[in-house]
């Protein structure tokens, strides 16, 4: 058994734990390919701006490489993952979340979805870990999921009604938008959680300002949402399915509709 020290142990009072939620078994299911997709995701946004997406089309097969690539990345020696960080806001971070100084029990990687827009971190891991670039893990997995996002806003867009069809898909094929990868990894804590006998948080409680973000874990649970009345519940995990989250943007519109 570790036992940590005290001053190990106030390094990471910051980091929150966890209470226990019930596990959601009501959250809506999308088939990409139904043809009454788009009413159902309108629903699902103005219901729980939360859906799981079934049917998308991104082969697995880039699925399960980038979890590979992403682990071999994690699991490399701390000193060579922090040649590629602290984050700015692109690169390798860890425990600290964002600008604001918040804290969790996690690691990352953040890189811009566009290839043109390059910063000195994406080229240092790019120099540092060519195993995660040079086998297009990222790159294809990017751009699958970057064609299910263009039907989902597409199909978002024709439900609430917005002119034209590609209104918020052109955002995001923009060659300067300013859409992001997150890979983010939560490094076991069996030590701090025998001491607290509760998770960590990983990556707290927070709102994702854009349009829309695409969710895909491994078959681990730890997601958690929000309902209207306040209770945060827990997301069964689904590894070959996504979870699409409405951001503040859309939620904006989409609540300026409904009220
Ligand atoms: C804690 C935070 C990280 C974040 C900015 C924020 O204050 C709240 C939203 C977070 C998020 C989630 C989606 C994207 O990963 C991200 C880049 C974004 O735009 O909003 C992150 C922010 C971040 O990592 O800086
Ligand atoms: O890692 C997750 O499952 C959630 C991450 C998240 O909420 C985010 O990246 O905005």
């Amino acid at each position: 058994m570790v036992v940590l020290s005290q001053p190990a142990l106030d390094h990471y009072t910051s980091i929150k734990t966890c209470k226990p939620t019930s596990v959601f078994t009501g959250l809506p299911v999308i088939n990409l390919r139904d043809p009454e997709a788009k009413t159902l995701m309108v629903k699902a946004c103005e219901e729980y701006g939360f859906f799981k997406l079934v049917n998308h089309g991104v082969p697995m097969e880039f699925m399960i490489r980038l979890e590979t690539e992403a682990l071999r990345f994690f699991n490399l020696p701390q000193s060579v993952k922090d040649k590629a960080g602290p984050p700015e806001p692109f690169g390798y971070g860890s425990k600290r979340i964002g600008p604001n100084g918040d804290v969790g029990w996690i690691e990352y990687l953040l890189l811009n979805t566009n290839p043109q827009v390059t910063s000195l971190k994406t080229l240092t891991i790019f120099r540092q870990n060519p195993e995660i670039f040079r086998s297009s893990a990222v790159n294809d997995y990017i751009l699958a999921v970057k064609r299910m996002a263009f039907e989902v806003l597409d199909l978002m867009a024709e439900g609430l009604k917005i002119e034209p069809r590609n209104a918020l898909s052109r955002l995001l094929r923009d060659e300067k938008s300013d859409s992001c990868f997150r890979l983010n990894y939560y490094p076991p804590c069996p030590e701090l959680q025998a001491l607290s006998g509760r998770n960590l948080i990983g990556f707290g409680e927070h709102t994702d300002p854009q349009i829309i973000s695409v969710l895909r874990s491994n078959n681990t649970s730890g997601l958690q949402i929000c309902l209207r009345d306040g209770t945060w519940v827990s997301v069964p995990p689904d590894q070959t399915s996504f979870f699409i989250n409405i951001g503040d943007a859309l939620q904006v519109y989409i609540m300026s509709t409904v009220f």
